[in-house]
């Protein structure tokens, strides 16, 4: 069973897949081309968003669209340069 580690995995994909780019999905998506990359990449994370309404509405297929939209706010999230522990720290500086 997987655990939390694979967050950390897949950013780092997603670092490299900006600093190094190949012809992948993700690599393509932080490229500006016809429209801006934070564009495209705001957008998907709107749909996203939009999906997983429907999915708590509808009970049907949450887990799935909540994996696309915690994937496309990583993807914005590493486009920006953040650093993931950024992300990790602010948890744990709100935390009770
Ligand atoms: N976790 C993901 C991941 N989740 C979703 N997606 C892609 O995000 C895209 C858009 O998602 P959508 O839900 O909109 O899918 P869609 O096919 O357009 O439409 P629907 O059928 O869902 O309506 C699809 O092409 C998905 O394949 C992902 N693409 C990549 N990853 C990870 O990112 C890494 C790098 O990916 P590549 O750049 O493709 O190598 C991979 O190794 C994975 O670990």
């Amino acid at each position: 069973m997987a655990d939390e580690t694979i967050i950390n995995e897949v950013y780092k994909v997603l670092e490299d897949r900006r600093d190094n780019p190949i012809d992948s999905y993700t690599s393509n998506i932080m490229k500006d081309s016809d429209k801006k990359a934070v564009d495209k990449i705001c957008e998907k994370v709107g749909e996203e968003a939009a999906e997983v309404i429907l999915a708590a509405k509808n009970d049907e297929n949450l887990v799935y669209e909540s994996v696309d939209l915690i994937f496309h706010n990583l993807l914005l999230l590493a486009y920006k340069g953040v650093n993931l522990n950024e992300v990790f720290d602010e948890f744990e500086r709100r935390r009770k």
